[in-house]
């Protein structure tokens, strides 16, 4: 077989030319028509490109417009103006048939899961290839494979009512595999499982896409799911794209106030309560400025404020901190507090050192 055109191998760092986007949103607007006769506007000349085999995570809040871009991209909505491509085609000008035949190579999973309940976890996984028109052996075969990769082989008999929440979505990505697609949809597939499960089917998701190179596009509300499984972020409000990148870049640079509100909760970056209670924007007399550090990558553990007050004598408080991950690399938080007196020294000194700061106010 020929390989196709653009690679010489099968690996992406075989790659010998850029290969399209396997998805990509150009210019795209969607309005809706209001009850009230005042039209809704849910996209805004959205631009967007999903590279093939990687994992892209929009997220956004309640009604920013998750929902009706991940509708445009298989079909089931069309742009009121600009292009949804996917594997070269343009969604909305392909007629009934055709769209049938190209969300073969779009698979789904749901936040509910979506699940028949009168069928077992096999018959739901096989129903996509009953309706595509695959023998019975070979449904038979695909099902097993599927059911193993999922690790639900055991389950195979096993109704829906039968089935943890996990399992369950275990199964949905199992159906939404059935048809071998090049793209993998996700709305909010993981808002309605724990945490430890959530990790756990994210786990998988990670897998299916390093293993079998899918394509996978996600919309959450989670920051959670994004800084554990994406590699490129966008973040939504408002119909609008407000800020897209690499998502250690995105997630600990946030330029856009949405980004940040996002980030508010992650631990470290909290300040406590007695602390956010008494923040005042301007200093007074004896004042505390209170400075939130970011330590990024190969930083994320120097032993930076014992430096601060070897070197400069100045002795900071901490206020909050942590060191986690974001798409697998390290990125530490503190808050601290240090002299009014001495804070334009304290910047000088971190900025030196590689870090970021944020002045975030003063304390009395
Ligand atoms: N069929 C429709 N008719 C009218 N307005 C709609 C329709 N679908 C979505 N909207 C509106 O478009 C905007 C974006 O909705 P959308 O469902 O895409 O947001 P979302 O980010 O997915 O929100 P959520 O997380 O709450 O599901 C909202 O103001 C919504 O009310």
């Amino acid at each position: 077989m020929n390989a196709p055109l653009g690679y010489i191998g099968d690996k992406p760092s075989q790659r010998l030319i850029p290969v399209e986007p396997i998805v990509r949103l150009e210019k795209v607007s969607k309005t809706f028509p209001g009850r009230d006769g005042q039209p809704v506007t849910a996209l805004r000349e959205i631009d967007l490109a999903v590279p093939q085999g990687s994992i892209l995570g929009v997220i956004g809040r309640s009604g920013a417009g998750k929902s009706t871009l991940i509708r445009l991209v298989n079909g089931l909505e069309k742009p009121s103006s600009g292009k949804v491509i996917v594997d070269g085609a343009d969604i909305a000008a392909l007629p009934e048939a055709a769209l049938r035949h190209a969300r073969r190579s779009i698979g789904m999973i749901f936040q509910h899961f979506n699940l028949l309940s009168s069928r077992t976890a096999a018959q739901n996984i096989a129903l996509p290839l009953e309706v595509a028109g695959y023998d019975k052996a070979e449904i038979r075969a695909r099902v097993e494979e599927l059911l193993a990769l999922v690790g639900l082989s055991d389950k195979r008999n096993r109704y829906p009512s039968e089935l943890s929440g996990g399992q369950k979505q275990r199964v949905g990505i199992a159906r939404a595999l059935a048809t071998k697609p090049k793209v993998l949809l996700s709305d909010e597939a993981t808002s309605a499982l724990d945490p430890e499960t959530t990790r756990s089917i994210l786990d998988l998701l990670a897998r299916i896409n390093d293993e079998l190179g899918l394509t996978i596009l996600l919309i959450t509300h989670e920051m959670a799911v994004i800084r554990n499984i994406a590699r490129e972020v966008a973040v939504i409000e408002g119909g609008r794209i407000v800020e897209q990148g690499d998502v250690f870049e995105v997630f600990t640079r946030p330029q856009h106030e949405v980004t940040r509100s996002f980030l508010a909760d992650e631990s470290g970056r909290a300040l406590p309560p007695y602390v956010q209670s008494r923040l005042t924007p301007e200093a007074t007399p004896g004042s505390q400025a209170v400075i939130r550090i970011g330590f990024r990558g190969p930083h994320a553990t120097d032993p930076v404020l014992a430096r601060l007050a070897r070197d400069l004598a100045i002795e900071a408080n901490i206020l909050s901190g942590s060191v986690d991950e974001i798409a697998g690399r390290p990125f530490g938080t503190l808050v601290v507090g240090v002299p009014e007196a001495s804070v334009s020294t304290t910047l000088d000194f971190l900025n030196k050192h590689g870090l970021d700061t944020e002045v975030l106010g003063y304390v009395a």
